[in-house]
């Protein structure tokens, strides 16, 4: 039998909570009334934005995002030690600001303020700033802005906290992160070394190297955040039922049919598992003959946390090489002379990658990439992020067909190999869309359903180039 105190203390505290819980809907109720806030999801056609309550873009910046910062708050200050190693005994004052600074970000981000333009000198600085201030005012905010946009806008920011400080302006602060999780996964990536030499050139071979590059988007470190399942490789197979759409046919189609392709290129995404799995593709595409060379894309600066950076690649090339399995250092001398012999490019720096624009703008903000692009075959854009880029972040039919998306971007066959991690899609088997949603209302931002999809542009015989 409880006493009446203690049963007076509880109904207080079942009270407290209450009132507690109340005067947070109340708050929110004042948020979403003060900043706009749609009480619905985006229609067709709509661009994704934390303007929809009912979107994950809300969820972003409204819950992810703010917890986000203060995950990269607390891991800088649990790892100072170590930067002051890395970056010298300034790297003390450095950090309190940077991490003040990124304190105001969280704040504005809460508060919906108005993005605000780029002092910090650096390569890419004119262009942010004439994108920022090329947006409508009713798209400067972080909840009535294309998702797409304002989420660039804040790794953007980011980077340039950290580019403002001297002692920190050349430290990767997801770099410890990457690192980890590409080391964690040896044992696999051994394995899977050990399954794929001399493989035969054949369709049923590209395909199998192609899921396997898709699903390795899984592994980011910034939404889906777990590993892959150890049997990935060996039991492919088994993964094509949560393939929402395969096109792998059409793509050896392309690249076999017509002319000997010269160059493929993929636009990297993450660090770690994803990028041994796109390296294993492209060693297949050169060794096979689909191609006589792969040329890479990574980003100028860290990246949605997971992205590979030039030294991202640079480290998993040298881990490789240095590694004690044999298989590993194989796999990275194989690696070394396909840079050197030029089967491998990493291509130069583009700040278009982490630029706020979609992939539609490329031709008129960066035209010599989209001529650049435009001599090879194929051009395989990997993951959700640069899936958005493809398809501007609209809020497309799902059934659309993926070249009608791409609103024009076509400087070759265009492929994109994403695992769904966000609420945009296109080119999906009618009703699919709807019977997932029954199923489970949150399986596009889960990371278990993906798709291989393409635009196939034809080359004439007269397009080789050397
Ligand atoms: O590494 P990926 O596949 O581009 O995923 C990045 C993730 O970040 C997001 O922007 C979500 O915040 C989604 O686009 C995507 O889930």
């Amino acid at each position: 039998m409880q006493s009446d105190a203690s049963s007076r203390t509880e109904l207080t505290d079942a009270t407290i909570a209450d009132s507690e819980a109340t005067i947070e809907q109340l708050k929110e109720l004042r948020f979403n009334e003060k900043n706009l806030i749609i009480y619905s999801a985006p229609g067709i056609n709509d661009e994704l934005s934390a303007r929809y309550l009912r979107s994950f873009a809300f969820v972003t910046f409204k819950r992810r995002s703010p917890g986000f910062i203060g995950d990269l708050i607390t891991v800088l200050q649990n790892r100072e030690p170590e930067i002051i190693e890395e970056c010298g005994d300034y790297a003390h004052f450095d950090l309190k600001r940077t991490i003040w600074s990124l304190e105001l970000l969280r704040k504005e981000m809460l508060n919906n303020d108005e993005f605000q333009i780029f002092r910090v000198k650096a390569p890419d600085t004119e262009s942010w700033n004439a994108f920022l201030l090329g947006l409508t005012e009713d798209r400067r905010q972080w909840f009535s802005a294309v998702w797409l946009h304002a989420e660039c806008y804040m790794y953007r920011r980011i980077w340039s906290i950290f580019q403002r400080s001297d002692t920190l302006a050349n430290y990767d602060y997801f770099g410890e992160q990457k690192t980890s999780a590409a080391r964690s996964l040896t044992p696999l990536m051994r394995d899977i070394l050990e399954a794929t030499r001399k493989l035969p050139r054949s369709q049923e071979n590209f395909q199998h190297l192609l899921k396997l590059s898709a699903w390795a988007n899984r592994c980011d470190l910034s939404i889906t955040t777990e590993g892959p399942d150890a049997e990935i490789f060996h039991r492919i197979a088994e993964y094509d039922a949560d393939l929402l759409a395969d096109q792998s046919a059409d793509i050896w189609k392309d690249l076999t049919e017509a002319c000997e392709p010269v160059y493929v290129d993929i636009v990297c995404d993450n660090a770690g598992f994803e990028l041994f799995a796109d390296l294993l593709l492209a060693e297949y595409i050169v060794e096979s003959g689909l191609a006589r060379r792969v040329r890479f894309h990574a980003k100028a600066i860290p990246w949605f946390v997971s992205d590979v950076t030039h030294q991202d690649f640079h480290w998993m090339l040298n881990y490789f090489r240095k590694h004690d399995l044999p298989e590993l250092r194989a796999f990275g001398r194989k690696i070394r002379g396909y840079l050197r012999d030029r089967s491998f490019i990493l291509c130069d720096k583009s700040y278009f990658w982490t630029s706020g624009h979609d992939c539609s703008q490329m031709k008129r903000v960066q035209p010599c990439l989209y001529v650049y692009i435009s001599d090879s075959a194929l051009a395989i854009f990997k993951g959700d992020l640069n899936y958005r880029k493809l398809l501007g972040d609209i809020n497309y039919k799902s059934t659309a067909p993926f070249a009608d998306c791409l609103r024009g971007f076509q400087p070759t066959s265009v492929c994109a190999l994403r695992v769904i991690k966000s609420d945009i899609y296109c080119g999906l088997p009618v009703c699919a869309v709807e019977w997932l949603t029954e199923d489970n209302p949150e399986w596009m931002t889960a990371g278990k359903k993906a798709v291989i999809q393409v635009a196939i542009k034809h080359r004439l015989s007269s397009d080789t180039v050397v």
